[in-house]
């Protein structure tokens, strides 16, 4: 199936007084139909100049994009109809109704009104849309804002930073939201720094630094691929903690005590751990891998900088073996 979303080697160069940025640097993304995708990256790593590029908003400098297929921005007018945008937060009139303004912007994009009670209900605004904008909450104002999205029925909506702003109850309402969409078969693009919400929301992410794609895949790929490699040793009770991390530590291994167990960083051949110990005489009681969150990996990724001028996604670097079983 051809993916809803294509973009390939995209660069964008801003040029001021103080010199030449490359905002994107040879970026790449892939959205599939029917995703919850996650687009993340940390301050200035480009994500709103991605999104404001294939909207047709800002001219890029080279690379390639498509939306359902079609090339753009040759073909942004024959595909716009079918995507949903909100790339910087709507200003609404305050003392117009929800139902007034969705009515208004329905009559201005060529929709006929008869879609704005759908999209009130859509993003559960339909109890309060007479009431004043000015009296709703932001998480209200934010679902006002998909709700103006939704009045064309796009295939795709694109959303920067929805949850910005918003507190825990709000931020769960628009994951509520995300994932009806997405059920509805809506693909959904949503880039954002909150990685809990993503990790929670999201079928699929891209990870993006410095104008390039670090990594990418389905949520669980991407912990998948980025373990800590740590494992969390548990011993018989009543074994000397101290002692059995210093035997490992002599052997080589990178141990970290707590309480009542002791990690070790970058286990990749974990039986050694259980060989070591046994050899004299400490028996291991639990040996688990420490699972990594979309956190972890975010910032073990994004503090990867990208080699200048080299034009290749980060995430196809070739990737060093280790050497010896402690991962070293
Ligand atoms: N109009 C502009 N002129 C010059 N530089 C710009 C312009 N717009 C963005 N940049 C720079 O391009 C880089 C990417 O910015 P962009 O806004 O796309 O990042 P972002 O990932 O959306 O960041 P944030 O999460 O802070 O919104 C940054 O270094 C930014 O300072």
């Amino acid at each position: 199936m051809t993916p809803v979303l294509e973009i390939s080697g995209l660069r964008k160069t801003y040029r001021s007084r103080k010199g030449v940025r490359n905002a994107l640097d040879g970026f790449d993304m892939v959205v599939e139909a029917g995703q919850v995708h996650g687009f993340l990256g940390p301050n200035g790593s480009g994500k709103t100049t991605t999104l404001r590029t294939l909207l047709g908003l800002i001219k890029p400098n080279g690379g390639r994009m498509a939306i359902l297929g079609r090339e753009v921005p040759q073909h942004l007018p024959e595909v716009a109809g079918q995507v949903g945008a909100i790339v910087e937060s709507p200003q609404f009139f305050g003392n117009f109704s929800a139902e007034l303004t969705l009515s208004l912007l329905a009559d201005a994009g060529g929709v006929n009104r008869s879609r704005v009670p759908a999209v009130l209900d859509q993003v559960g605004l339909r109890d309060r849309s007479k009431e004043r904008v000015k009296t709703y909450s932001l998480g209200m104002k934010q679902r006002l804002a998909v709700a103006s999205a939704l009045l064309k029925e796009p295939k795709l909506l694109i959303l920067d930073e929805p949850a910005n702003g918003l507190d825990p109850g709000g931020i769960r309402e628009m994951r509520t939201l995300m994932r009806d969409l997405s059920d509805s078969g809506m693909t959904v693009l949503l880039s954002s720094h909150i990685l809990g919400e993503i990790q929670l929301i999201c079928d699929s992410v891209t990870i993006i630094s410095a104008g390039r794609r670090v990594t990418s895949g389905s949520v669980a790929e991407v912990l998948a691929q980025h373990t800590s490699g740590a494992v969390r040793v548990r011993l018989e009770t009543g074994v000397d903690l101290l002692d059995a991390a210093t035997t490992l530590r002599e052997a080589g291994a990178q141990v970290t005590l707590e309480n009542d167990y002791f990690t070790v960083a970058n286990a990749t051949n974990p039986a050694l751990i259980t060989k070591v110990l046994a050899q004299r005489g400490v028996y291991v009681s639990e040996l688990t891998p420490v699972s990594a969150d979309l956190e972890d990996v975010f910032l073990e990724l994004t503090g990867t900088a990208p080699v200048a001028g080299q034009n290749r996604q980060v995430d196809e670097s070739s990737i060093s073996g280790a050497k010896n079983g402690w991962g070293q």
